[in-house]
């Protein structure tokens, strides 16, 4: 079977302009949420994501593989990577865009082995908007922003109001995700 390039982002998307309120270049972006798998710092197995802005629509995270994140012996399990994958767009979208959005469909291409001890250095951007559908895509690269490509991730996320999280996620950890006062509503452009 021929394997056909789908062309991306697909036809009939528009370039995403960052938010008016989007964070600079060179801005941390932080933790949104200390319980979060990819980016909290409550989980001590947990993939410790950290992310700066670049420039225009790009940010560069970065994560280092543990003994707590292998698949084969040594080396980094491939949900894992896509899980930083996943966490990397999120946020890229997230801050960027500043409009609430959940991930649709993750594609991943491994093209290198991630050895523990490791260091992938993620560079992640919005390629367009059509609709509620936002295209992003990223490079992982090994040890170094221009290290060799690990592994190449495709996002597709979908725009949603807040009662996506309140009406499916759990209260408690929503009270302490208002606690720790990130943005719920304010800032946020809701209602797509
Ligand atoms: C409280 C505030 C918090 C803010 C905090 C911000 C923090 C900022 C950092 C975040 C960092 C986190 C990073 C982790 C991000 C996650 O991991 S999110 C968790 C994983 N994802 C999920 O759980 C999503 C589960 N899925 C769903 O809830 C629903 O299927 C969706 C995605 C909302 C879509 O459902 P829907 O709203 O009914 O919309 P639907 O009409 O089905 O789809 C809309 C469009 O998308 C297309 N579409 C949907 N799914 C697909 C697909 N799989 N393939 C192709 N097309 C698709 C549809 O065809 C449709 O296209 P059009 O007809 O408009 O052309």
């Amino acid at each position: 079977m021929t394997k056909q390039a789908q062309p991306w982002p697909p036809a009939g998307a528009e370039p995403a302009p960052a938010h008016p309120k989007a964070p600079g270049p060179g801005s941390e972006l932080g933790v949104h949420f200390t319980e979060c798998f990819g980016c909290g710092d409550e989980l001590e197995g947990g993939l410790h994501l950290r992310s700066t802005v670049a420039d225009g629509l790009t940010v560069r995270s970065r994560f280092t593989v543990t003994k707590n994140h292998q698949g084969a012996p040594g080396l980094a399990h491939g949900g894992l990577l896509a899980c930083a994958f996943d966490e990397a767009l999120g946020t890229t979208v997230g801050n960027l865009l500043r409009r609430p959005a959940v991930t649709g469909r993750l594609e991943t291409d491994f093209r290198r082995p991630v050895p523990v001890g490791s260091t992938l250095h993620i560079e992640a951007r919005v390629d367009g908007v059509g609709g509620r559908k936002i295209y992003a895509s990223a490079d992982g690269r090994l040890d170094a922003e221009d290290g060799p490509v690990a592994v190449r991730a495709r996002g597709l996320f979908v725009m949603v109001g807040l009662e996506h999280f309140t009406s499916h996620g759990d209260p408690d950890a929503i009270e302490k995700f208002r606690e720790q006062g990130r943005p719920v509503r304010e800032d946020w452009d809701i209602n797509p």
